[in-house]
């Protein structure tokens, strides 16, 4: 197989080993070829969410280096992340709080409209605006030991990280009303059935499942993935009218793009890969 050839039909998709690993602040973030491991790292306060978590991910997701395909985003040890850092509310008043809900607001847009994919690893806690950052991601999966909850209510607060927009849209209003106003917890299995999270894993197992959908999103042609995540949820929302002239449009884009007629060539040429049947 030719090397470009090569490259379109996956021999890049397995991410080796890590290359680089370096502190921003809250975050550890790692570099495994062509993809940038991003973990909250706040341990001893359970990866709560502190302004300075926010301003480094807001930095990281700013400046995401072109040769990066996708994103694995996770938190070190064992909880993905208990929220909202609370420590820090008291210090706000109305107007600072609207300044610091649009701020959070800010960095997850980047996360979600972003230009590469964003696979969330959840385990432990995936709590209040933990789970408000996990839904800016745009594949999850939830490892046994995941526990969702929204416990705004109980601490007199509302969600403030684009969670009212984002969550509705996985669960339904009603699901997400109910889970504000009960307090109630999910386990990850529920969280897989109601649409939370895609895929559950055994313990211990996220990362390594994130990275191979990691590699398999990397071996994409770049439009697409930037298409999927940037014009699918824009189509998706509009009038069916508008929808069908958006999808058109960035079908005919996508379609015109050299790396597409390298790929359709390879497939009709024998050089790619078959669709996979079900196991
Ligand atoms: C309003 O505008 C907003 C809002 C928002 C988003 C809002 C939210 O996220 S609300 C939800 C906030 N989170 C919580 O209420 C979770 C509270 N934590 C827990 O229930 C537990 O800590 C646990 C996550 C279940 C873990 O339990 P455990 O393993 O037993 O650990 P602990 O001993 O309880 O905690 C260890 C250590 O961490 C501190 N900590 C835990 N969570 C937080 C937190 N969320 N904030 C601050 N600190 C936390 C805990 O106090 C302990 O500290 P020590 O000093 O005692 O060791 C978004 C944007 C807006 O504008």
């Amino acid at each position: 197989m030719a090397k470009d050839s090569a490259a379109r039909n996956g021999a890049t998709a397995a991410p080796a080993g890590v290359a680089d690993v370096f502190d921003h602040g809250p975050l550890k973030l790692e570099r495994r070829d062509a993809v940038l491991v991003v973990g909250l790292d706040r341990q001893s306060k359970r990866n709560a969410i502190n302004d300075e978590a926010v301003a480094a991910l807001d930095d990281c997701f700013s400046a995401i280096p072109d040769d990066v395909r996708a994103v694995v985003l996770h938190g070190h040890g064992p909880n993905f992340s208990a929220g909202l850092d609370l420590s820090e509310i008291s210090e706000r008043d109305v107007t600072a709080g609207v300044f610091h809900s649009r701020a959070w607001h800010r960095c997850f847009e980047k996360i979600e409209f972003g230009r590469v994919p964003v696979i969330a690893v959840l385990k432990g806690a995936v709590i209040g605006g933990g789970l408000e950052l996990a839904c800016a991601a745009h594949i999850r999966v939830a490892e046994p030991s995941a526990f969702f909850a929204l416990p705004e209510g109980q601490r007199g607060i509302f969600v403030g990280g684009g969670g009212s927009v984002r969550l509705p849209r996985l669960i339904g209003v009603a699901r997400m009303a109910d889970m504000m106003l009960t307090g109630r917890t999910y386990a990850a299995a529920d969280a897989v059935s109601l649409g939370i999270a895609q895929y559950l894993v055994g313990e211990g197992e996220g990362m390594a499942h994130a990275l191979e959908l990691a590699g398999r999103v990397a071996a994409n042609a770049p439009l697409t993935n930037f298409a999927v995540i940037q014009a699918l949820p824009r189509i998706a929302d509009a009038d069916p009218r508008v929808g069908y002239l958006m999808e058109a449009l960035v079908s005919a884009v996508a379609q015109g793009d050299s790396e597409a007629k390298a790929r359709v060539r390879d497939f009709l040429e024998k050089r790619a890969a078959k669709v996979a049947r079900p196991a």
